[in-house]
């Protein structure tokens, strides 16, 4: 396949030439007379390099390679510059250029300089749809659940992704906030600039302030340089603000200033920063009676719950343990190398009737724990954790074998299904356990 360059130069006899002579190394040649078409062709086709005129009659091109790059990071970009104004070249260089031309002068550099910036964007290029392509799984078809609860979630998910609103994520923890804060930006225009998820508790008040917001050089003991913050780490893209209720008041009201005016003032600066970088928050707390009894801002709770969305308990969507777990044995079972497992009745009804504390997250660690233990294709209650209420899965009869069959399987899961470690404890030889073990259905 031909790899293609644009070249957008108003001045017509110029952008012909270049075009016939880079053509006739073999590349595909795009022409564009001014920056806004450029950028229309930039979009539609498959660009790997722009050549582009400083002087255009729309733009600047130096200028135009920095809405180049945001666009299409992977593309390169060589400037042309007229005689005499070298300082451009060094501009375009600061913007992200590949090199500069000087007109007239630099023919002889042209081509092996294409070569050069091809052969680069080729690499970044390939990088970069293997990082989209990682970054596809992370869309909403990543979320598991049939459930009422979470189809009207993710519906309303998808409906506010394609817009830049501030979204507010309320749940449990391990109820899936994170994943669908990365749900919404991979389905958002801001899908191919960071991603970027912070859990604000994680840090001191005056940390979390410099990881945010950035420091400069000085401001601190121990702050050697300067240091750009989250917010502009995630510039053009969104950042997730995890466990938002855990902000400090002081934090709170320089994150309604960014809500409000786009910018910040880094710790130790006496400059604003502005960026652009779309919020969404989430916490397990609930807010409003947080903002209602003073201990979070008000108008900041206001700003951010914009648009709410709420994620159900797995407790309240017990439908759906079935498919997380298939959908966790199989994953964990393929990075393991183990045969596809299946699970028993007994055990689904132990997953049904447990109290999911931390929801997705545990359901997701106890499948893992499970695949390891597994030496059967068939996956039985003593497999899971202690906690898990066996006597309840069975029936309650009091008969001797019910007795017999329960005890046997308290100990198994005591010794997390070591056979011959149960029937020592059993006091039984292990041949006899495995005969009670097929009696009472247990393996
Ligand atoms: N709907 C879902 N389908 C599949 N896996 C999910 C789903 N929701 C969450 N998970 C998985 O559950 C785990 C916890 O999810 P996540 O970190 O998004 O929860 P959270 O609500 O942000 O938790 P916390 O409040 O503790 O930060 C992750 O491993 C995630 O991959």
């Amino acid at each position: 396949m031909q790899n293609t360059i644009l070249i957008i130069d108003d001045e017509k006899k110029l952008n012909d030439l270049l075009s016939r002579i880079i053509s006739l190394e073999g590349f595909r040649v795009l022409q564009a007379f001014n920056g806004k078409d450029g950028i229309k062709l930039l979009q539609q086709e498959d660009v790997l390099l722009v050549i582009s005129d400083v002087k255009l009659p729309d733009v600047n091109g130096i200028e135009l390679v920095k809405t180049i790059k945001e666009k299409k990071p992977y593309v390169e970009v060589i400037n042309l510059t007229a005689y005499g104004t070298i300082a451009d070249g060094v501009k375009a260089m600061q913007n992200g250029a590949f090199n500069y031309i000087t007109k007239g002068d630099d023919n002889d550099r042209i081509i092996p300089l294409v070569n050069q910036a091809i052969e680069k964007a080729l690499r970044q290029s390939e990088k970069f749809k293997e990082e989209v392509k990682a970054t596809a799984r992370q869309n909403f078809n990543s979320i598991i659940g049939n459930s009422k609860a979470v189809s009207e979630a993710v519906s309303l998910a998808r409906k506010v992704a394609a817009t830049d609103t501030t979204v507010l994520l309320l749940g449990e923890t391990g109820t899936g906030k994170e994943v669908f804060a990365s749900a919404i930006h991979h389905e958002s225009e801001r899908r191919l600039m960071p991603f970027v998820a912070i859990n604000c508790s994680s840090f001191t008040a005056e940390l979390l302030e410099s990881e945010l917001f950035g420091h400069k050089a000085g401001a601190f003991t121990g702050a050697l340089k300067d240091k750009k913050g989250l917010f502009e780490e995630a510039q053009h893209g969104t950042i997730f603000l995890d466990e938002i209720g855990e902000m400090s008041p002081e934090l709170q009201a320089k994150l309604l200033r960014v809500l409000e005016s786009k910018t910040f003032i880094k710790v130790g600066d006496t400059q604003t920063t502005r960026v652009n970088v779309r919020i969404l928050a989430a916490t397990n707390r609930d807010l409003k009676k947080e903002a209602d009894e003073g201990r979070f801002r008000l108008d900041l709770y206001y700003r951010l719950s914009v648009f709410t969305i709420w994620l159900p308990s797995l407790n309240d969507r017990k439908g759906d343990i079935e498919l997380l777990a298939a959908y966790y044995l199989k994953q964990f079972a393929a990075k393991t190398g183990k045969r596809p497992l299946k699970m028993n009745e007994d055990f689904l009804s132990l997953l049904n009737k447990h109290h999911w504390k931390g929801n997705i997250r545990e359901l997701k660690n106890v499948i893992e724990r499970v695949v390891i233990l597994a030496d059967e294709d068939t996956l039985t209650p003593t497999l899971l954790p202690p906690d898990f209420n066996y006597d309840n899965a069975s029936s309650n009869s009091l008969d001797l074998a019910n007795i017999e069959k329960q005890h046997i399987q308290k100990v198994l899961a005591h010794t997390y299904g070591n056979k011959a470690e149960t029937a020592r404890l059993l006091g039984i030889g292990v041949t006899t356990l495995y005969r009670k073990i097929d009696e009472y259905k247990l393996g």
